[in-house]
């Protein structure tokens, strides 16, 4: 048991999330150590540090919660590694190089990524992984679906790439090889064992997806709706506290609901 309270801060502290992990961290037990904002710009009703610069955030804390925007993930990676603050990330849109700055850091400190912290997305893509190996490309059109928000600046969603990855790992397929996504126009016929994606935005939505699978005969639909985005931010804060004292190694929300054990 450790007696200190851990101590959370948060990167993008006015955003969506961000302002409801503010609730959800004291809620969890934990104390909130600060924040950043795009410039340091205090955080109306909330009576915290708050810092332009993650590394100041970084040494006032022992993990760090962020939700905020791709072009931050490079810089983070490099002042939670150096800082050695372990970072527990949500942000999603990441492009390769971004994702190899996370991969690096995650060589330094522990990090738990996740695309969604949800733990029914957590399960719905671990099934997709599992209907990807049982149901095979050639007789099985995998389509993913997606629905959020008119605000949301990323497409496919985070969370519609790693259903669409985890339907390409459970065929061992790579998704890069197979992808389908925004088609438009004349794109001629379905590639055979193609994953598709299709991205829908408007008003409020928080969080749909549905993985579906059709074949001549029979179609299959997971379908998972957020209706708060407080799941997220209570999912973030279990897995900030389950990455307390755990090695540095790159983790994800399977690991932190246990989901792997045995297997
Ligand atoms: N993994 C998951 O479970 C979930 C992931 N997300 C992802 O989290 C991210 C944030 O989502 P959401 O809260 O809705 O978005 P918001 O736009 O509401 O919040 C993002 C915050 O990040 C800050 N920010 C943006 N750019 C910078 C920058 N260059 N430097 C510093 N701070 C910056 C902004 O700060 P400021 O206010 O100062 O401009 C803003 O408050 C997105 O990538 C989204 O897809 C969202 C929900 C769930
Ligand atoms: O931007 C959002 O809102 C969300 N983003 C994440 C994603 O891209 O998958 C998670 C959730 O769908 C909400």
């Amino acid at each position: 048991m450790n007696a200190q309270p851990l101590r959370i801060g948060i990167a993008g502290l006015n955003g969506r999330v961000g302002r409801l992990l503010a609730e959800e961290v004291p809620a969890g037990g934990a104390v909130l150590a600060g924040g950043t904002t795009r410039d340091g710009t205090p955080v109306a009703g909330l009576d915290c540090p708050v810092h332009a610069h993650i590394a100041d955030l970084a040494r006032e804390c022992d993990v760090v919660i962020d939700f905020t925007h791709a072009s931050t993930v490079a810089a983070h990676a490099t002042a939670l590694a150096e800082t050695g603050t372990a970072w527990v990330l949500g942000t999603t849109g990441l492009s390769p190089a971004q994702q190899q700055a996370v991969d690096a850091a995650a060589r330094q400190v522990g990090v738990v990524q996740a695309a969604n912290f949800s733990p029914g997305v957590t399960l719905v893509t671990r099934l997709a992984r599992q209907m990807g190996a049982a149901l095979p490309g050639s007789d099985y059109d995998a389509e993913i679906l997606e629905m959020h928000h008119r605000q949301k600046v990323d497409a496919p969603s985070g969370t519609a790439l790693a259903m669409g990855r985890a339907v390409a790992d459970g065929r061992g397929i790579r998704l890069e090889d197979h992808i389908e996504s925004g088609r438009d126009g004349h794109t001629g016929p379905r590639a055979d064992g193609a994953i598709g994606f299709a991205a829908l935005r408007g008003g409020q939505i928080v969080g749909e997806h549905s993985v579906i699978f059709t074949s001549g005969h029979e179609q299959i639909v997971l379908t998972h709706r957020s209706f708060d985005r407080r799941v997220y931010a209570t999912g973030a804060v279990r897995a900030a506290k389950w990455l307390r004292g755990r090695p540095a190694g790159l983790y994800d929300m399977e690991d932190v609901l246990d989901l792997n054990a045995g297997s």
